[in-house]
């Protein structure tokens, strides 16, 4: 597809120049969820950058002072060479810019259809590379979210690798509280740090655990989402996330992508046949994902919903 396809059509109610919007200016926005991981999205698709800045997303993502959030994305221009459709930006609540976001950017597809941009797929340049969401006929929608990084230093963690593999699985880390924990980390253009626990509710003190091991920078120079994991068979997983830059949320479609990787590499879990996904449950709800051993690629399958659109003022 090419961006004079199915690129920019139409305009949002506001004057549209390259720099921000302004304090007291009403901006248009439409509010999606991927399995409750909740989004503003932003129609800027006549635009190379974000409308607004990190400082403004964080206030509009404030669930008391503004339209509530774990996150601000922007459908955006596609770049001139790659040949892409459009590119994808997203702002975390706390106003930090992560690379990729795979309920977002199931979201940024459904968002895009709704706005009329009716293709089957699309190419959507991200600071993770290419990423293609195609629209299923039962209304999910299935993402090729690439290849996973697995190499140490690109993830980046500075815990010790495997010798053979420079990846680090099940690695021994104690947090800055004195619990110790094994972790795989894997990156999917953002990083993760994945926990296996017997007993998510047991192990895991949720919100103490994973605030200190997302800032342990010591581990994780750019910080990390956290995915805390308990294999409940061959097929089903269950995971609790704690995100970098949104603390707990409902669902993270790259951790779950990141989750599964690291499962078949520590053989928590077999890896499935040709075609076979594995089952995660989160609190919002069950992600299906498949590395595909043929390509080394992951694809997430998963739903995106409209909650609801409206008018903002900026504060
Ligand atoms: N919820 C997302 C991940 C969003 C970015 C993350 N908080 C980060 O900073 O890397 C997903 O569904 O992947």
């Amino acid at each position: 597809f090419t961006s004079s396809r199915i690129g920019a059509t139409q305009s949002i109610g506001r004057a549209r120049t390259a720099s921000s919007a302004q304090v007291g200016e009403l901006i248009e926005f439409a509010k999606y969820e991927g399995l409750g991981n909740d989004f503003i999205l932003i129609d800027d698709r006549d635009r190379d950058t974000p409308s607004l800045t990190p400082e403004q997303s964080e206030r509009l993502c404030h669930r008391n002072f503004g339209i509530g959030g774990d996150g601000v994305i922007f459908a955006l221009k596609a770049p001139p060479e790659g040949d892409f459709d459009f590119s994808m930006r997203i702002y975390n609540s706390d106003g930090s810019e992560p690379e990729m976001c795979g309920n977002g950017i199931r979201c940024f597809a459904q968002f895009l259809k709704d706005l009329g941009a009716d293709a089957e797929s699309y190419r959507v340049n991200t600071l993770a590379g290419p990423i293609v969401p195609v629209m299923n006929a039962d209304s999910t929608i299935t993402v090729d979210m690439g290849e996973p990084i697995l190499s140490g230093p690109t993830v980046p963690t500075t815990l010790e690798p495997n010798a053979e593999s420079n990846s680090v699985v099940e690695q021994t880390h104690v947090d800055k509280n004195g619990k110790q924990w094994k972790i795989s980390a894997v990156s999917m253009g953002n990083p993760h740090a994945v926990i296996f626990v017997d007993d998510l509710e047991k192990d895991v003190d949720f919100e103490v655990d994973g605030p200190a091991l997302e800032g342990d920078v010591g581990a994780f120079p750019a910080k990390t989402n956290v995915e805390f994991c308990q294999v409940l068979s061959p097929t089903h997983i269950k995971m609790k996330v704690w995100e970098r830059g949104a603390g707990p949320t409902l669902a993270c479609g790259t951790g779950t992508c990141a989750l599964v990787v690291a499962a078949i590499r520590a053989n928590k879990i077999p890896r499935p046949g040709k075609g076979e996904g594995v089952r995660v449950t989160l609190p919002g709800g069950d992600l299906v994902i498949e590395w595909r051993e043929g390509n080394n690629r992951v694809y997430m399958t998963g739903p995106a919903n409209l909650s609801f659109k409206g008018t903002a003022m900026l504060k």
